[in-house]
């Protein structure tokens, strides 16, 4: 099954279905669109919006259910409708601004509801929310002191983060705290300190990265892990040839991706995964670093980061566009185990400034992934045609899918692009060009327009 073109036949696409079907994904084959609604593999738009839109007013009137949930679906819904070119109206916005200063704690950071406790991931849902708002009273009600108290709290000595008070140490912590810290710009020295260590002690012997030390390489946690190394400027401590052999066969023939090495693919994946071939497309200089050294015979493809050879001059450094800071260190790799530690991130570095340098680059690398093929899964089996999107035939459409299919399909069609504030074109979308979403910035999941409102607005403070 190879989409590689708009013209797809119905009896092609009916193929598509009947492979698929085959391969055990759609156990529900009825709830396949119909072969009338396939033929132009359209974005519903409209209904899209008409269901994110409901949701924000259910969440507007009574903010009551998913109880330790809510900043998450504000973000879900806002971002979503975001990508869509849509603007919420005033007393939308209000009410959601509102709403999130209540689940701000006055020590900082932001808890699932009013008066829970302070959690990192409904801070990252928060502050990213009231980021796609944006405008004066929605930035101005984050309390940028307070949260980074909080972030340090969070901080454990060995480097990671806790999702909350006394809670677990993983890389979604991680990424959530420096996902913040970096797009509020307060990320310093101190909280970035050995982050880059718990990280490159999470990447497995397949390649990717798993939620902590020992656990199973994850979509979810490559995204994160990959993301955060990216934002410290330490990204080149990780494996990135074995990251990229790991993510290239997470692409399943179904055409969406894989979480994880033998499981069902699944729509939301689309971003997690397809995020992390947007982030590789964008370290060239370090990808090339490591190819190089792998044609010197130094290093087995298949082989985990440890058994990377170092450059014997450790003092090089430099700060590129790719917001990386080169510093090679013999020692780390010399133990033949796992990595003696990661460098003190040089003070050359300017951390608030890898965010914006990192998007602003121009990439000359196409995708490393079939774009046109993920976009196919996005639009014919995780689309709803009532609105909304969902993990796969027979699963019922929710916030959460919707926000990472469009998300997904946001990287699929900048896929091509040099840089991601140019339209795309058409040749990269799947099915017509009113197909086009808004591009994101793959670091922090946020719509890229709205990312560079507040990095100016937050910059010099
Ligand atoms: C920013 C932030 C909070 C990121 C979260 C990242 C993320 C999606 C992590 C995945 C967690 C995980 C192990 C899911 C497996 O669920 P499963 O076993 O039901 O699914 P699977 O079969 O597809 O692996
Ligand atoms: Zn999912």
């Amino acid at each position: 099954m190879e989409p590689t073109d708009l013209n797809l036949t119905v009896t092609q696409r009916e193929q598509c279905m009947v492979e698929a079907q085959v391969f055990g994904i759609y156990k529900h084959f009825s709830d396949l669109p119909s072969r009338a609604q396939t033929v132009m593999l359209e974005l519903v738009r409209d209904k899209h919006i008409e269901y994110l839109t409901d949701g924000l007013q259910q969440l507007g009137s009574s903010f009551r259910v998913l109880d330790a949930n809510r900043p998450w679906l504000c973000y879900w819904i806002l971002h979503s409708l975001a990508l869509l070119g849509e603007y919420v109206d005033d007393e939308l916005e209000n009410n959601a601004v509102d709403f999130l200063n209540r689940c701000q704690d006055p020590n900082g950071g932001y808890s699932g509801g009013p008066g829970q406790m302070p959690h990192l991931a409904t801070t990252y849902a928060a502050v990213n929310a009231l980021v796609t708002l944006g405008g004066q009273r929605s930035l101005s009600s984050i309390n940028r002191d307070k949260l980074y108290t909080f972030l340090r709290r969070m901080k454990d000595p060995s480097g990671g983060f806790r999702m909350h008070e006394a809670g677990e140490i993983d890389v979604r912590a991680c990424y959530t705290a420096i996902s913040v810290a970096s797009v509020l710009n307060i990320l310093d020295q101190e909280l970035v300190e050995n982050v880059g260590n718990y990280i490159l002690s999470c990447q497995t012997y397949e390649g990717g990265i798993a939620g902590e030390p020992g656990s199973e390489a994850h979509g979810g946690y490559t995204f994160c892990g990959l993301a955060t190394m990216i934002l410290i400027g330490q990204v080149h401590g990780l494996n990135i040839t074995g990251l990229m052999n790991w993510v290239v066969f997470r692409q399943g023939v179904e055409c969406g991706f894989q979480g994880r090495t033998n499981k069902l693919v699944d729509g939301c994946y689309s971003f997690w995964q397809g995020g992390v071939f947007s982030l590789i497309q964008r370290l060239r200089t370090v990808v090339n670093e490591q190819l190089v050294m792998m044609d010197d015979g130094k290093q087995d493809g298949s082989s985990r980061c440890t058994q990377i050879p170092v450059k014997s001059h450790a003092s090089e450094r430099k700060q590129d566009s790719e917001g990386t800071s080169s510093q090679y260190d013999e020692s780390r790799w010399e133990q033949g185990g796992a990595p003696a530690g990661l460098p003190r991130s040089p003070d050359l570095i300017n951390l608030s400034n890898i965010g914006l340098s990192f998007v602003e680059q121009h990439t000359e690398n196409g995708p490393l992934f079939h774009s046109l093929a993920l976009q196919q899964y996005i639009l014919l089996c995780s689309q709803v045609l009532n609105g909304g999107f969902r993990d796969k035939p027979g699963k019922a459409r929710d916030y959460y899918h919707t926000c990472y299919c469009l998300s997904g399909l946001s990287v699929c069609q900048y896929s091509c692009s040099k840089d991601l504030d140019s339209s795309p074109l058409p040749h990269a979308l799947f099915g017509p060009y009113s197909n086009l979403v808004e591009s994101v910035h793959p670091l922090y999941n946020i719509v890229l327009n709205r990312y560079h409102a507040a990095h100016d607005f937050f910059r010099g403070s």
